[in-house]
């Protein structure tokens, strides 16, 4: 659906040339959420807002829906334009409208007829639960209610992809979900493809299938969601995973239990989907006679499947320990032993 091809944006400032994305190659497929996660500065505004040509880039080609942008002009690269919405962490919305003239803004500018506008105006405001509150003003409604406006708006003209531009981060945290919950909902209900950016993994491990981490307007990392969780391979990207897997109190109370010379090794177990089903714990008591002592743990949902991380401390004689380390090295979870540096 969407392929970006060797993309830069190089901005020419009065204090020099910054180059906010660095050679970007990316596939993303019809149907799917796709995430791109990054700190501030990393690039994802300026790489989002060049895939619908409100950021012309510098170099390289950017293909959706079968349309090559960076070549279009004018009247064809607004119908292309039609393909893609956006919505945006601040709504944008038009104040000294109602819900109702909101949604039907972009109906009005394509042209369609009255009658026509008002039967999809009702439709939208029902698919995104604003049911009763068309005739309201945007001042009038909570963010999570003005963002299923800017939602129902950029679905007025039936676009292919939906471009999301932290379009949850101005959000309270039950908020955040229930408009996560709604986008999982169009996606499925559409087929529509949704492309997000966001600075918190909450939202990447919610609902995409895909995420592509950035770092100094260059891609570092990418996979499916599931993959890139099990096995982070860049700083930054562990940096991301332990949001989600690992809160701060963990590892001051594991760095805490590190500076102790009694007890085993302390290790750090990561099972994904189906794995952690399986009772691994158990065994290893049972072949190798050591105590497991579990320190802590956590399991969290992502669309994929289920992804864990397990703190345990193993206690036992010398060669006991290292046989049941080995076993656990041969079953498909990630193990690593903590040490203290
Ligand atoms: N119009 C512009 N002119 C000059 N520099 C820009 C412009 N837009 C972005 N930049 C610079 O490009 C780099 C990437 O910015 P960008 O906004 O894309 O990052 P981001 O990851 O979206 O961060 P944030 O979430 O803070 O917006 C930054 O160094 C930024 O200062």
């Amino acid at each position: 659906m969407i392929t970006l091809k060797n993309l830069k944006k190089i901005f020419s400032t009065k204090s020099g040339t910054v180059t906010a994305v660095d050679g970007v190659n990316l596939t993303i497929e019809e149907g799917e959420i796709y995430g791109v996660i990054g700190y501030s500065g990393a690039g994802k505004s300026t790489l989002i807002r060049m895939l619908n040509m409100l950021e012309r880039p510098s170099e390289g080609e950017v293909t959706v829906a079968g349309n090559n942008m960076s070549n279009l002009k004018g009247r064809s690269l607004r119908k292309a334009r039609q393909e893609i919405s956006m919505i945006f962490q601040h709504f944008n919305l038009l104040w000294s409208r109602t819900v109702a003239e909101n949604i039907a803004f972009p109906l009005e500018i394509a042209g369609t007829p009255k009658e026509e506008r008002r039967s999809r105006v009702n439709e939208l405001i029902k698919l995104v639960g604003l049911e009763g509150r068309g005739d309201a003003y945007p001042s009038q409604l909570s963010g999570g209610q003005k963002q299923r406006v800017g939602i129902a708006r950029a679905l007025a003209n039936n676009p292919k992809v939906l471009l999301c531009d932290e379009a949850t981060s101005a959000l309270d945290p039950k908020t955040t979900d229930s408009i996560l919950d709604l986008l999982v909902d169009i996606n499925q209900k559409l087929g529509l493809t949704i492309v997000l950016i966001t600075h918190e993994m909450h939202v990447i491990r919610k609902i995409c299938h895909h995420v592509a981490v950035m770092e100094g307007g260059k891609v570092v990392e990418e996979g499916p969601v599931l993959d890139v969780f099990r096995n982070p391979k860049q700083e930054m990207t562990k940096e991301f995973v332990k949001q989600i897997t690992e809160p701060e109190e963990t590892m001051e109370a594991i760095s805490e239990l590190l500076k102790g010379t009694e007890g085993g090794p302390i290790l750090k177990l990561t099972f994904v989907g189906d794995d952690a089903e399986q009772p691994l714990m158990t065994e290893i008591i049972q072949k190798f006679q050591v105590s497991v002592n579990i320190l802590q743990g956590k399991i969290s949902q992502t669309r994929e499947g289920s992804y864990g991380t397990l703190f345990v401390r193993l206690d036992g004689t010398e060669s006991n320990l290292q046989s049941a380390l080995q076993f656990i090295k041969e079953q498909q979870v990630e193990a690593e032993v903590l040490t203290n540096d």
